[in-house]
């Protein structure tokens, strides 16, 4: 039987829980954190890479500023340009009125972008000239607006294969990693999973209503050999799944899901935590233009490019409701 550990000092300024190992690299985020720099944060899906952006925010100069965070794999080019950049009236079909961007929201404060290897060309080009000059041109604009803002970007990917590629501007990765920062994936950081597993059952205990004593030797020793894919993303929804299924005072491996207790999920093959499919991109898609024109079919509709016909069939497809 394992039991929670009595002591706590692995709390990250109460934001993050960190074991020994990876005080390094939180040291190093504390650091960056009091500069104004460019910060680029390197890691698998799920190993908290919005969580360490959000850390040095807060500990920042900038802390009680606007926090924008941007997910550039979810939007097509133009809702992406118009979502960091904003929009004016009448700078497409649809545009009825003008929109403030991200730049703007943020304007004194800090953005994070996350997947920003996914970012276009062009778009990259807008991107280098808010951090060279500290201005940029909304969509359809003509006068150039001053801003103010720290830029703080993610990614999964390396962007000097996808400047090697040539999908990526080798001038605006300098720019961006001025400090890089690696998150490991998790099983690659000793001691991280078992204290992890208790931060959740800690956390999640009151929810399932339920006080855990302790785990017992064969849960533990499986959640500690599996390779975690999807990393502590995945752990902590294992654990509360955990919790919620589960009965009594300890968790038992029966409460862990298959891939866990080491039996085949079937038609899940994948190594990797599995991408968003086609279909979820596309929901997600379509929510955000209809964010973006706050709820107008027509100008969502011309933020995607597709017809007014074709938004609604997907929004029915989608089950999206009709306001
Ligand atoms: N050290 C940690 N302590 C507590 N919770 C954590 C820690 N690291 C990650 N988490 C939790 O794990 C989940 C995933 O973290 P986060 O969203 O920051 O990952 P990410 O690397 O940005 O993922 P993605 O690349 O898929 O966007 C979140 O629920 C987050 O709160």
């Amino acid at each position: 039987m394992h039991y929670p550990p009595q002591t706590d000092a692995t709390s990250f300024y109460g934001m993050l829980t960190v074991s020994e190992k990876m005080l390094e690299f939180f040291e190093l985020v504390r650091r960056v954190a009091r500069t104004d720099a460019p910060a680029l944060i390197r890691g698998q899906t799920g190993t908290g890479k919005e969580l360490v952006a959000s850390a040095i925010q807060q500990l920042s100069q900038r802390a009680d500023k606007p926090f924008e965070v941007l997910n550039c794999a979810t939007l097509t080019r133009d809702l992406l340009e118009s979502r960091l950049f904003g929009h004016k009236k009448g700078s497409f079909t649809g545009a009825i009125r003008d929109q403030e961007g991200l730049f703007a929201r943020a304007d004194g404060g800090t953005i994070f972008l996350d997947e920003i290897a996914e970012v276009p060309l062009d778009l990259q080009a807008k991107l280098l000239r808010v951090l060279e000059e500290r201005t940029y041109t909304p969509v359809g604009g003509t006068e150039s607006v001053k801003v103010d803002i720290r830029l703080i970007s993610a990614t999964h990917v390396s962007l000097r294969e996808a400047v090697n590629q040539g999908r990526f501007r080798e001038d605006l990765m300098y720019r961006i990693r001025v400090v890089p920062l690696f998150l490991p994936p998790l099983n690659e950081r000793a001691g991280d999973i078992e204290l992890l597993t208790w931060h959740f059952v800690e956390r999640f205990s009151r929810e399932s209503g339920r006080d855990i004593t302790g785990i017992e030797g064969p849960a533990m020793r499986a959640i500690l050999e599996y390779p975690w894919p999807g990393n502590v993303r995945e752990l902590r929804n294992v654990v509360r799944r955990a919790l919620i299924i589960g009965s009594g005072p300890t968790i038992q491996l029966k409460d862990l899901t298959p891939e866990l207790r080491g039996e085949t999920v079937p038609g899940d093959t994948e190594q990797e935590a599995p991408a968003l499919t086609e279909r979820q991109l596309e929901y997600q898609r379509l929510v955000a233009a209809l964010q973006e024109s706050g709820g107008k079919k027509q100008e969502a509709a011309a933020l995607l490019g597709i017809s007014r016909t074709t938004l609604w069939r997907k929004l029915r497809e989608h089950g999206i409701a009709q306001p």
